[in-house]
């Protein structure tokens, strides 16, 4: 199952600096992780903004709900989730 996921990340401004530090070399690796296991298909900067487009290819729903829960960053993130449809226009 596609899903298109957008995280918008939103760290309070008074976080301590090294925590700061620790948690978003966490993402990295957690986000590179997924990414090599094949299950983080895409993932986008949205350009101006501290927010990303990505995409998943999960089993299921409850798949992806671990996943974004899992993320180091979840509780400084508004996620929104669209499952994505095949577009009877796309070729390929
Ligand atoms: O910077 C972001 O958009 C948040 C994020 C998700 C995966 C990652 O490495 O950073």
């Amino acid at each position: 199952m596609l899903f298109a996921v957008r995280m918008t990340v939103v760290l309070p401004p008074d976080m301590d600096p090294e925590l700061r530090t620790s948690l978003l070399a966490a993402e990295k690796e957690y986000a590179q992780k997924l990414q090599h296991s094949g299950e983080w298909l895409h993932l986008w900067r949205c350009a101006g903004q501290y927010a990303n487009l990505s995409v998943f290819e999960v089993s299921d729903n409850d798949r992806l709900n671990e996943l974004l829960w899992d993320l180091p960053l979840f509780p400084y993130m508004d996620i929104t989730v669209t499952p994505l449809a095949r577009h009877p226009s796309a070729v390929g």
